[in-house]
């Protein structure tokens, strides 16, 4: 075995259907004595309940989350922090609210109580992104991982199915370009491989039945290991990708990662063969196929997203054509690590290819 780095983040998991009722026990266990409860807006009902729950150990409800964290909402949020006297941020919601949370914890300090219902993973990482001027930027800080998190599969029944498959493939993307990373190694490459595994076998059940519990209770594992690699190894291609069209042309984050990620995937294959077959391997698994039942992992993805219903094109989400130009440009333009070189022509025709809802091509 060559020799590797793998650097751990130290969360501590509460795990399980009914997880959430050791939430007062977790917050004191963090010694804080008044949390500020975040949300968005459309789970403030949700996140009143947590604070019912919590008692005299709530400062508040903050139900203002949008996603990727515009400074202004991040500094009323850490002005509101401030003025109820809070010492701890529960966040409950996606990742715009863990992102909210993380955006408080990066200018106070606070500890973040993460309750994930959604699989976007960022209760894992250490990664935060804040937007200004319609520019998104993220970076890393050890202050803004969550110190504790809950995860409750009966708190994501909620998220409708076809959220739950766009939000199940933004996991899988993480754990997709955790396995060719340059900083790789191979326990992340156990976790990414268990997590696209578990992840593509829970996701067309929860197509079948949203209700189905053991089926949430997979996803959310499989969001947690996928997490989990997100915040060990860097992303490539994909993920700057998806980041750029998020950022810069507003694209709702999970059904773009869904849309973008076989297509870069292609891109990459012949430069990362043994990333390849190890997708291949855990999606043939989940498909109780066995070994060797997926060859060309790009194409595997591209298909069961349009099994499960999901997004296949750019243009679906409303990208116009005009863009696909200066996407290409705005790609191309910083440089990062990925197995295959940057080409600004491979790339506008990726993004052509992703635009029109084409299969993914080498
Ligand atoms: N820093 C990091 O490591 C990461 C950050 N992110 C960021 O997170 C944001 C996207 O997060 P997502 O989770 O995709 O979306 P989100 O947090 O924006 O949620 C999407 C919508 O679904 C609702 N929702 C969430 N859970 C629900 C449930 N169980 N039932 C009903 N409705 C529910 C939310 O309230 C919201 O309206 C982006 O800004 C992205 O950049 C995503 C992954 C990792
Ligand atoms: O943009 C952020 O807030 C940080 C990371 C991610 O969103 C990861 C992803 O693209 O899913």
């Amino acid at each position: 075995m060559e020799a590797f780095v793998y650097t751990a983040q130290p969360a501590r998991v509460v795990f399980g259907a009914g997880a959430l009722q050791h939430l007062g026990a977790e917050v004191e266990r963090l010694g804080a004595r008044r949390a500020l409860v975040l949300s968005t807006p459309e789970q403030a009902a949700q996140a009143r309940r947590v604070a019912e729950q919590l008692g005299a150990r709530a400062a508040g409800v903050y139900a203002g989350a949008v996603m990727h964290v515009p400074v202004e909402t991040a500094r009323a949020a850490v002005a509101e922090a401030a003025r109820l006297g809070a010492d701890c941020a529960v966040a409950i919601g996606g990742g715009s609210t863990t992102g909210l949370g993380k955006a408080i914890a990066l200018e106070s300090g606070l500890p973040i109580l993460a309750i994930p219902t959604t699989y976007a993973g960022s209760e894992m990482t250490p990664i935060f992104g804040l937007t200004e001027g319609g520019v998104k930027r993220t970076g890393r800080d050890p202050r803004v991982l969550p110190r504790t998190v809950i995860y409750d599969p009966e708190l994501s029944l909620g998220l409708p199915p076809g959220l739950s498959v766009t939000s199940g493939i933004n996991a899988m993307a993480h754990a997709a370009e955790g396995l060719y990373a340059h900083d790789g190694n191979p326990v992340t490459a156990l976790m990414a491989e268990e997590g696209l595994r578990a992840m593509a076998a829970a996701l067309p059940r929860l197509v079948r039945d949203p209700a189905d519990r053991a089926a949430r209770g997979d996803a959310l594992y499989a969001a947690w290991l996928c997490g989990t690699v997100l915040g060990a190894v860097a992303m490539g291609l994909h993920h700057k990708l998806c980041h750029t069209l998020g950022g810069s042309f507003e694209l709702p984050h999970a059904e773009v990662h869904t849309v973008v990620l076989p297509h870069a995937l292609a891109y990459n294959a012949a430069h990362a063969p043994q990333a390849m077959a190890r997708i291949a391997r855990a999606l043939g698994a989940a498909a109780g196929a066995g070994a060797g039942a997926v060859v060309d992992a790009p194409q595997a993805l591209f298909e069961q997203a349009q099994a499960l219903g999901a997004p296949t094109s750019l243009r679906a989400l409303g990208l116009p054509a005009e863009a696909l130009d200066r996407a290409a440009d705005l790609a191309a333009a910083n440089p990062y690590p990925n197995p295959r070189p940057l080409d600004r022509g491979a790339l506008r025709a990726l993004l052509q290819r992703a635009w029109d809802g084409a299969a993914p091509q080498a």
